[in-house]
This record gives structure tokens, sequence and C-alpha cells, in this order.
């Protein structure tokens, strides 16, 4: 049986994992959040690894605030990159596959088009910087890894724009949203189930590919959508990012491809807004207009 090794399982993406997991009984699941393996830890990771002759490793560990990234600068690189290197150092001395994921935000986002797995990163944050360090240390010190970078992921579990959104619409009448970063939200539930599905194929083809739902929208666009379904009543207004200050600098264009992704799986992904719909209609959020 394929026994696969889940880190950082109490986030979005692990959530999302452990809900799926049930559709898979014949994969092997242990999952681990910060209490039972840190991997910031060599050794607990060493010893994790070690002991539990996994076949695959899904990190799903990470520090993602990325504007509180820019004080904690140590702390997260702590866990995006040498959490990383420590997965790899195991994952290579055990024969276990890595599938790390990471980010948009190792772009600077001043590319017209959507950015492919080839094009040059050049983070603009320290999160984006500690992120594409650890996919530099898998690279380095491992052969049989999968990088997959994702972009602006929700879900209805933890902190995400979906939950701040429907938060805000019940505490204000106005807000608003930045119109001029554009990129693909990215349903955690989706990403779960290609993961899995990347498993299942047994694929060898390791390296880097980029996974999002599809469309190109910006903020202003997903607030918007994320208003029309659920039914808010709330007055959005289009904003540029001079507007909204924040620590950290975002690209104005994260928009990943995909067309390496679904020529190697052969898959279809879908749309942003279909997405959304079934993500608001499990958190029961979804407009009771909407749904008859
Ligand atoms: N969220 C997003 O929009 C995007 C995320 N990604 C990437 O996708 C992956 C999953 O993200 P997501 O699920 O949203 O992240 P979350 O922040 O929701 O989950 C991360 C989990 O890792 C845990 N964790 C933190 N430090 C450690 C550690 N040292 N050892 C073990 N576990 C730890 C966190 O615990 P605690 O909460 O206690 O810190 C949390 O449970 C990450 O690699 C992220 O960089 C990529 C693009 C977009
Ligand atoms: C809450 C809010 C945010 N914004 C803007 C700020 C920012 O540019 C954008 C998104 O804000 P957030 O802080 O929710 O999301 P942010 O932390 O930027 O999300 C990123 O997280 C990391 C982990 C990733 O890897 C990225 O792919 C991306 O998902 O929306 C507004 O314009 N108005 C608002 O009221």
């Amino acid at each position: 049986m394929t026994k696969i090794l889940v880190t950082g399982s109490e986030g979005q993406l692990g959530k999302s994992l452990q809900h799926i997991a049930q559709d898979y009984p014949h994969l092997q699941f242990v999952f681990t959040d910060l209490s039972e393996l840190d991997i910031a830890s060599a050794e607990a990771v060493d010893e994790f690894l070690r002991d539990g002759a996994f076949d695959y490793c899904i990190n799903c560990a990470a520090y993602t605030k990325v504007d509180q990234a820019e004080e904690e600068q140590e702390l997260s690189s702590s866990i995006n990159a040498d959490g990383c290197k420590n997965l790899a150092l195991a994952c290579a001395k055990t024969a276990c596959v890595l599938i790390q994921i990471s980010t948009d935000f190792v772009f600077d986002g001043n590319k017209a088009e959507p950015y492919t797995e080839t094009d040059r990163p050049n983070p603009l944050s320290h999160y984006g910087s500690s992120k594409l360090q650890g996919e530099q240390y898998v690279q380095d010190l491992l052969d049989t890894y999968f990088i997959i970078r994702t972009s602006w992921v929700y879900s209805e579990y933890g902190h995400n724009f979906l939950k701040t959104m429907i938060r805000l619409s019940g505490e204000r009448s106005e807000l608003g949203v930045v119109e001029d970063q554009i990129g693909s939200p990215t349903y955690a539930m989706d990403l779960a189930g290609f993961l899995l599905y990347l498993i299942q194929t047994g694929s060898t083809a390791y390296g880097i590919y980029h996974y999002s739902n599809e469309g190109q929208i910006s903020w202003y666009d997903f607030a918007r959508e994320i208003f029309k379904q659920s039914g808010a009543d709330i007055r959005l207004n289009p904003i540029r990012t001079e507007d909204y200050p924040t620590a950290a600098q975002r690209p104005k264009n994260s928009t990943l491809s995909k067309a390496r992704t679904k020529a190697a799986f052969d898959i279809e992904i879908p749309n942003w807004k279909e997405s959304l719909r079934v993500c608001l209609n499990n958190m029961n959020v979804l407009s009771q207009r909407k749904k008859v």
C-alpha cells in the first residue's frame, strides 16, 4: 500500500487532503502538523522519515503570513526554506518522493502573460524568497520531487481571502479591493484532488508544475464574485495597490500557465467560478437566490 506523509495537515491544504483521504482507501496516510512533526527540526524530520517508510511526503507545512514574514524573516525562512531542506535530505535517504507546494509569489509579476515553469523567479517579498529558497533546496538535494506552484489558495478551512471577504461583508457596508493585481484563485480541495491523482498515476516525470483554477482575474473580480454568489449586501470599490498599503510587495501579475501540467497529466482543471460555488456551498453560504 502506498504510504503518504502529510506535513502541516491542519492548514488549508492539509485539511482538504484529510477531507478527501476517505475516498482513497488504497492509500495510507499519516497526517502531522507542528505538534507531531516540526519540519524546521532536522533531527525530528530525519527520525520521522527513517521510521516511517513513506513512499511520498506532501509538504503542506509553511509560514504563509505574507506581510508578517517581512518582520519574522528568520522564523519564516526556518519553515519555508530550512524545512524543505530537512525534508529533501530525509526523502533522499529513504527513497521517498517529495511533493513540495510552492507559490506564484516567487515571481515578480512584471511579465504580461501567464508564468511558465521555466520563467525566471524573482520574488518581491520575504515570503516569496523563502519559498523560492525551499524550492532550490529540493532541486539541489533530491531527484525524486514534484514542486507544485499554486496561487491564491482558499477553502472552508483556516485563513484566506474568501473567508476575509465573507467576514468583512458582515461588518462593513463598503469595501475597497485591489484591481491591479492579477492571478488565479485555487480551491484547496481541487489542488488536493490533483495531488492524490498525481500520486495514483505513479508518474516519475519529476520537476516543477503549476496548478491553479482556470481563469485570470483581479482580487477585485474575486471579491465581486464572492459577494455575488453569497448574496452579500456590500458596496465594493475597485482600488489601486497604492491605496491598500501592505508590508510586503505583491506581484502585479502572478497568473500561472498550467499548459505543462495539463499536458503531462492529461487533466482538466475546474474554472474558478465553479470551484468558488462548490466551496461556498460546502460552507453553506451560497445565496438562497442562487440555490434555486
Ligand atoms: N494560502 C495561499 O494562498 C497559498 C499557499 N501556497 C502554499 O501552499 C501550501 C499550503 O498552504 P496553506 O494550506 O494555505 O497554508 P496554511 O497556513 O493554511 O497551513 C500551513 C500549516 O503548516 C503548519 N506549520 C507551520 N509551521 C510548521 C512547522 N514548522 N512544522 C510543521 N507544520 C507547520 C501551520 O501551523 P500554524 O497554523 O500553527 O502555523 C499550518 O497548520 C504552503 O506551502 C503555501 O506556501 C501557495 C500559494 C498560495
Ligand atoms: C482584505 C483586503 C485585501 N486586499 C488586497 C491585499 C492583497 O493585495 C490582496 C490579497 O490579500 P490577502 O492578504 O488576503 O492575500 P495574500 O496574503 O496576499 O495571499 C497570498 O498568500 C500567499 C500565502 C500566497 O502564496 C499567494 O498565492 C497569495 O494567496 O487583496 C484589498 O485590496 N482589500 C482588502 O480589504
